[in-house]
């Protein structure tokens, strides 16, 4: 039996690992692995790094199962070959980088926000921000990470295909949208977010050739007029960045054609320790700032109050770090 404050002590190990995975993803030594019989010699000559510290390296990686040693050659664990490998289709080492600065930014600032509770500054849009992680790690993330069970759920509704207008709210990289109405031939549809998204997103209207049935439109959705007549809205991890969530959903209802159907995908926060913790700690930066975070149920009664019929409600374990809750509500 380990002595209790061992609890808490061995949490500060987890940053090393946390570390050890962001080194070996910038120095893209997985990429360099996938070639055959990688010895130590042979990755030194790609990595111009220290051969001691390099051999502890791997041992590290190979105690956080993300590779292995074979006699005398390296090799990628089933899980650094799908992810982690540079410049593959499937790579998310960005996504990681990426929130890893995230969260690094966010315990900085964790003890002054407790001290002095929110500035408005904070509260500013960050549509730059968005931009930037749009071009890479949002990318990845929605393209790899997500989109496969976007189109699980969207599916599963019967009538979908006869859709003909969707509309995705908060759209970033715009990879969701695309994703869906590259599958759907009757689908046309526009991509909303900041102005600041612009050039990006249109980068990836052009990418997927779809230039003809999707548009970008930049806008403030608390603000800015939305469009009319969607048969169907995704909107995705974007109600937190509201002040007023309540005028957006009326707006949205507005812009659904009669039977439309809004799918909402974001994270609820409930009491229970054993559901809740992870969901907890991924927001708490977020809340800290001054965001709305929604307790379970909150935001059924939120779509119920401005008109929508409840289709199906569901927690999918498919979405990146934590359980997301899925919200399939008709006008
Ligand atoms: C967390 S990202 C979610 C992106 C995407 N829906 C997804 O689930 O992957 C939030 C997005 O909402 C956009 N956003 C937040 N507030 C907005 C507003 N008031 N007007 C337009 N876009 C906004 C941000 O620019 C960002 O691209």
């Amino acid at each position: 039996m380990n002595i209790g404050i061992n609890k808490y002590l061995t949490m500060l190990l987890e940053q090393n690992k946390v570390e050890v995975l962001a080194i070996a993803l910038k120095l893209k030594l997985f990429m360099y692995l996938e070639e055959e019989n990688i010895d130590l010699e042979k990755l030194l000559s790609y990595l111009n790094t220290n051969k001691e510290n390099t051999q502890i390296l791997l041992e590290a990686l190979a105690m956080m199962d993300l590779i292995k040693k074979e006699k005398s050659f390296y090799i990628n664990s089933s899980l650094a070959k799908k992810y982690f490998v540079y410049n593959t289709s499937s790579y998310c080492g960005d996504v990681f980088l990426h929130r890893k600065e995230l969260s690094t930014h966010s315990r900085k600032v964790m003890s002054k926000l407790i001290s002095e509770g929110s500035a408005k500054q904070a509260l500013a849009k960050n549509s730059k921000l968005w931009a930037n992680a749009s071009k890479k790690s949002l990318k990845q993330e929605q393209k790899n990470l997500i989109s496969k069970t976007v189109l699980e759920i969207v599916q599963e509704i019967q009538d979908f295909p006869k859709m003909k207008k969707m509309l995705d709210l908060g759209c970033s990289s715009g990879v969701l949208g695309l994703e869906i109405i590259n599958k759907y031939p009757n689908l046309s549809g526009v991509l909303f977010d900041f102005p600041d998204l612009a050039e990006v997103v249109k980068e990836h209207i052009s990418e997927y050739n779809l230039d003809n049935r999707v548009k970008f439109v930049g806008g403030d959705i608390q603000n800015d007029e939305i469009g009319s007549n969607y048969d169907f809205i995704w909107c995705s991890n974007i109600f937190y960045f509201f002040e007023n969530k309540d005028e957006v959903l009326e707006k949205i209802y507005k812009a659904l054609n009669p039977n439309g159907i809004l799918i909402s995908a974001h994270v609820e926060i409930g009491e229970e320790k054993e559901q809740y913790e992870d969901s907890f700690f991924y927001f708490l930066g977020l809340k800290l700032q001054g965001r709305t975070t929604f307790k379970p149920m909150h935001l059924s009664q939120a779509f119920e109050k401005v008109g929508f019929r409840n289709i199906n409600s569901y927690t999918t374990e498919q979405f990146p770090l934590t359980k997301t809750q899925i919200h399939i509500v008709r006008k």
